[in-house]
């Protein structure tokens, strides 16, 4: 029996963890890290990457799915967000989008920080109504 996604949270909760520490914040000092759990089972992590021309950074998020895709991963089964912030920090409008092309509507999202989870969330809850590969028209070879 393989484990399931719910078995996966404190690992995955602790690779955000970990990533945030490498954040590039110095510009919101704003430290974010994020994980993935991929279809086989592997935890991929990333953090924000901030840029003196401010619209050039990134977020945890993106970095996290950059080096799932780059570790051959192909399907988003969970995500964690690691911050320290008033309120429980889920990814932003952008991020929501570039998860949903790997993940189900289903695919929970946890929010976590120094207390631990501080929000359950599921990617449709997140971005409902969103748009997708199948909006698109059939392409030609
Ligand atoms: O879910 C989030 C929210 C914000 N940020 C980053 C973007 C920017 O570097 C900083 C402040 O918005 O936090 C993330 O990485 N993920
Ligand atoms: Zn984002």
């Amino acid at each position: 029996m393989s484990k399931s996604v719910e078995q996966h949270q404190a690992a995955l909760i602790a690779a955000a963890k970990a990533a945030r520490e490498k954040a590039h914040a110095p510009y919101s000092r704003f430290a974010v890290g994020a994980a993935v759990l991929d279809e086989q089972g592997r935890i991929h992590a990333g953090c924000n990457v901030e840029n003196a021309a401010y619209p050039q950074g990134w977020c945890a998020e993106a970095s996290a799915l950059a080096a799932m895709v780059m570790a051959g991963g192909k399907q988003v089964q969970a995500a964690a967000v690691y911050a320290v912030a008033p309120e429980a920090v889920t990814p932003c409008g952008g991020c929501r989008q570039k998860l949903r092309e790997f993940a189900a509507g289903t695919c929970p999202v946890w929010a976590a920080d120094d207390s631990g989870v501080r929000g359950t969330y599921t990617l449709g809850g997140l971005l409902p109504h969103s748009f997708g590969p199948s909006h698109l028209p059939p392409s030609t070879p």
